[in-house]
């Protein structure tokens, strides 16, 4: 486990240049290469910031470590975040694999998104997440009833309903999660840092998921 820290944006350009270092490190062994990357809003100045890493964008897919199952135009669409502030310049040329489908619900699109998923370049170069409040990370929440399942399964993907959340969503599973070479947690401010040093020094996963990434290297890139 390494801590970089540094003000919000330049912590961001260093976690880009990282991940675009991991990136390149991997093309010249792989032909293709998979990113993963969370939503939420942390991650908007790093995604601005890899976008304009110089990469060679076409061979690159990125996805996502949950959605909300929602429409693209909606303003909480993780992939919208992602067109919105990764897919720009040169970084266009990448393949983006969303993790939604044009059904009613998660669990009706969750075996068509799986497959999709399980196409990609595995195992990733680098999966960035971020963590909630409550402990949480991708869409692995306390409060979901499908934690234990999504802490378990083999799937690569899972429908989640959370009380905490407004909409239903759909994540990357742990052990999808942890099909990758290098593993990133970007996170800011002050009450985010007391929860991961309440989760460092704890084992209960189910009530504070992100120590489910706790126990392998992991680049930790904290701001205040
Ligand atoms: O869809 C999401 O919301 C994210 O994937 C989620 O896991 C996020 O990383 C945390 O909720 C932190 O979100 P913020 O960066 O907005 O605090």
């Amino acid at each position: 486990m390494t801590l970089e820290q540094a003000p919000r944006e330049r912590l961001s350009g260093q976690l880009a240049e990282a991940v675009a270092e991991a990136l390149r490190s991997d093309l010249a062994e792989r032909d293709k290469v998979l990113l993963v990357v969370s939503g939420g809003s942390t991650p908007v100045p790093f995604l601005r910031a890899l976008a304009d890493m110089p990469l060679p964008w076409s061979r690159v897919e990125v996805t996502l470590a949950d959605e909300r199952w929602v429409a693209e135009s909606d303003d909480d669409s993780n992939a919208r975040l992602v067109r919105e502030h990764l897919l720009r310049g040169e970084a266009r040329q990448a393949r983006f694999v969303p993790l939604t489908s044009e059904a009613a619900t998660p669990e009706q699109g969750v075996a068509e998104v799986a497959e999709r998923v399980s196409g990609l370049a595995w195992p990733a170069s680098a999966v960035v997440l971020g963590m909630g409040g409550d402990g949480h990370t991708a869409s692995l929440f306390p409060d979901s009833r499908e934690l234990d399942l999504a802490l378990s399964t083999a799937e690569p993907v899972v429908a989640v309903r959370t009380p905490s959340q407004p909409q239903p969503r759909i994540s990357l599973s742990a052990d999808r999660l942890h099909q990758a070479y290098r593993h990133f947690l970007h996170i800011t401010g002050e009450s985010k840092r007391d929860v991961l040093g309440k989760a460092l020094a704890g084992d209960d996963t189910r009530a504070l998921p992100i120590r489910a990434f706790l126990a392998s290297p992991l680049g930790i890139y904290w701001a205040p």
